[in-house]
């Protein structure tokens, strides 16, 4: 792609003299990016097609400011890009590389504690570190850059990889391959299976229309979810330790009826197959921490974990399927064509020869729409409870909306406190502490060239929690979302990833977070006061200890 050379800071009508130059990226149309300054030259780079070149020329003439020239190739980094092997990292040992680090008891790198290591060898090592010769995996390169994170991203082909469960994956593409016939869904899948079956489904599931129709049911659920917390507190208003289990089960309901198009009754009456399917899911992801961040015996041995976990896979299918069957006999035998089918109707009329794509769907939601919800809504509830001022102000904003009657679309629109602390408390926790790539090419990345196979690993954790992206990092300020033009870099926090692998159920998420947080403020102050709450990869972000959370009654009138 070609690079153009221009006088420094001032060179674009976008830029912001004030700002430093890697913040001036966020101010530029995305076809340019900000890539370095040498001398008194701003070096940008050209990364969409041709007719940009004339479209910049154009920007430069109407600046008044003179571009000194463009070329094809950027000579001040020609021949000047780094080899892979003096990418920073800690050293491999002969034979056992730096897999040693991982074991127990004889390593020091808990996957659990991720976090931490990541910090260390951020301090040790810098913006780019490279864990090298792990044995039966891909290097791993952990990456702290916005910028060189958006390179990444941008420079996606067409079927971006990103690395996943091998056990589901191999649960999905030999164990089960019968059922599966080749429709991998879009967990654990990758290549054309996974662009096949994403491109069956991305429109129904990301059109804001189809989670508006969602209002209704998930906000009754989030109702069932506030009356529940009142039967369950104690005298003092405190929930049982265990009160993650407890979001668990409404994050299970809403996406059941997401998914399925039932009521489960997690949370009040529940159907006969309830019990199977909270107790299927919860062994899933009982098990598949143990079988991916612990050594792979599965892979060798048919261990009791491998056992439940496919009990657990093979339960929540059959329950799926016989859902999904019914709602396909249902759509056949009496077509309701005055209302707008839900999502699951949508999938098997577009897929009547297939019913099996609703059924494999639903699992994808089941094993990533769960965890992520329930991790979130343990985050807000925390960050809320240890800044009681702004709690004070979500709840005068959940009233004034919730007293005007039952949800609606139009309501949503004026949740902006709201979706300021939701997106304040995915910077400080975000749920998936480090979403990655295997590259699919060779790339250019902080000045190296990483070869295609290598597995990125974007630190975001370590990236949003930082002084040097965030004013005051550490601190609980939605406010900085409410601000327009506010100088953060795009890539800084990026909870629902980016781009065609980004989050699927994005706009569900939203819904059902945006929906119980402003129903459970509305009635309760919500207290903690249990010391810091500590958290642990497990695979998601997750709070871990007893969830001590007090709910005390508002008692507004
Ligand atoms: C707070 C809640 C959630 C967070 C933070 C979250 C975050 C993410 C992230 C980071 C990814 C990877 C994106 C990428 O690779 O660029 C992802 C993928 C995905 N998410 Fe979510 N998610 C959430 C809730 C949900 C829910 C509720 C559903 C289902 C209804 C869902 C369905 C999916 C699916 C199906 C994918 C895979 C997309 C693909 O590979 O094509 N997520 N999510």
């Amino acid at each position: 792609m070609p690079f153009i050379y221009l006088p420094r800071r001032n060179s674009l009508p976008c830029f912001q003299p004030s700002l430093s130059p890697r913040s001036q990226q966020s101010y530029l149309p995305r076809e340019y990016r900000f890539e370095n300054e040498v001398g008194n030259l701003t070096i940008i780079r050209i990364i969409s097609e041709k007719k940009i070149r004339s479209k910049l020329w154009s920007h430069c003439k109407r600046a008044k400011s003179s571009a000194h020239a463009i070329f094809d190739e950027e000579p001040f980094t020609k021949n000047t890009v780094k080899e892979y092997a003096q990418v920073p990292g800690p050293r491999p040992l002969p034979f056992l590389g730096n897999t040693w680090r991982f074991i127990p008891l004889v390593g020091n790198y808990k996957i659990s504690e991720i976090h931490e290591i990541s910090k260390n060898l951020y301090q040790k090592y810098g913006e780019i570190v490279k864990i090298e010769k792990l044995l039966g995996r891909a290097d791993m390169v952990f990456l702290y850059d916005p910028a060189e994170i958006e390179k990444v991203f941008r420079s996606e082909d067409a079927l971006p990889f990103r690395p996943s469960m091998p056990s589901l994956d191999y649960y999905k593409h030999v164990l089960r391959k019968d059922f599966f016939a080749g429709i991998g869904g879009v967990i654990a899948t990758h290549g054309e299976k996974w662009h096949k079956f994403r491109s069956k489904v991305q429109q129904s599931m990301l059109q804001p229309k189809t989670a508006k129709m969602y209002i209704s049911p998930i906000s009754e659920t989030a109702d069932e979810f506030v009356e529940r917390i009142a039967m369950i507190r104690d005298a003092s208003n405190t929930v049982p330790d265990d009160f993650l289990n407890e979001i668990h089960k409404w994050s299970l309901e809403s996406i059941a009826k997401i998914a399925l198009d039932i009521k489960l009754g997690c949370l009040k009456d529940p159907l006969p197959e309830t019990q199977e399917l909270i107790d299927s899911i919860n062994t899933f992801f009982k098990s598949v921490v143990i079988l991916e961040l612990k050594v792979p015996f599965w892979k060798v041995f048919n261990t009791p974990t491998w056992q439940a976990f496919i009990q657990s896979l093979d339960s929540i299918i059959r329950i799926s399927s016989k859902h999904t069957e019914a709602a396909l006999d249902r759509l056949k035998s009496h077509p309701d064509k005055e209302r707008e089918p839900s999502l699951l109707e949508r999938v098997l009329a577009q897929n009547q020869d297939d019913p099996r794509i609703a059924t494999i769907l639903a699992l994808d939601m089941f094993l990533v729409g769960i965890d992520t919800t329930t991790g979130a809504i343990a985050s807000i509830l925390y960050q809320l409870s240890q800044n009681q001022d702004a709690q004070e102000r979500l709840s005068e904003e959940a009233n004034s909306v919730l007293k005007n009657g039952p949800l609606t679309s139009a309501s949503f629109e004026e949740f902006t406190f709201l979706k300021a602390c939701i997106k304040e408390t995915l910077r400080l926790r975000p749920v998936v502490l480090g979403n990655g790539r295997s590259l699919t090419k060779d790339t250019e990345i902080c000045g190296y060239n990483i070869p295609k196979g290598t597995q990125i690993v974007f630190q975001h954790y370590m990236i949003s929690n930082s002084d040097k992206f965030f004013d005051d990092a550490a601190k609980f300020k939605p406010e900085r979302w409410l601000q327009k033009n506010n100088h953060y870099h795009p890539f800084a926090t990026l909870p629902f990833g980016f781009g065609k692998r980004m989050c699927l159920g994005r706009r569900f998420a939203d819904l059902e977070m945006q929906t119980l947080i402003a129903k459970i403020v509305a009635k309760y102050r919500v207290e903690y006061n249990d010391g810091k709450l500590e958290y642990k990869v497990q695979p998601m972000f997750m709070p871990c200890g007893p969830l001590k959370f007090t709910f005390i009654d508002r008692n507004r009138h």
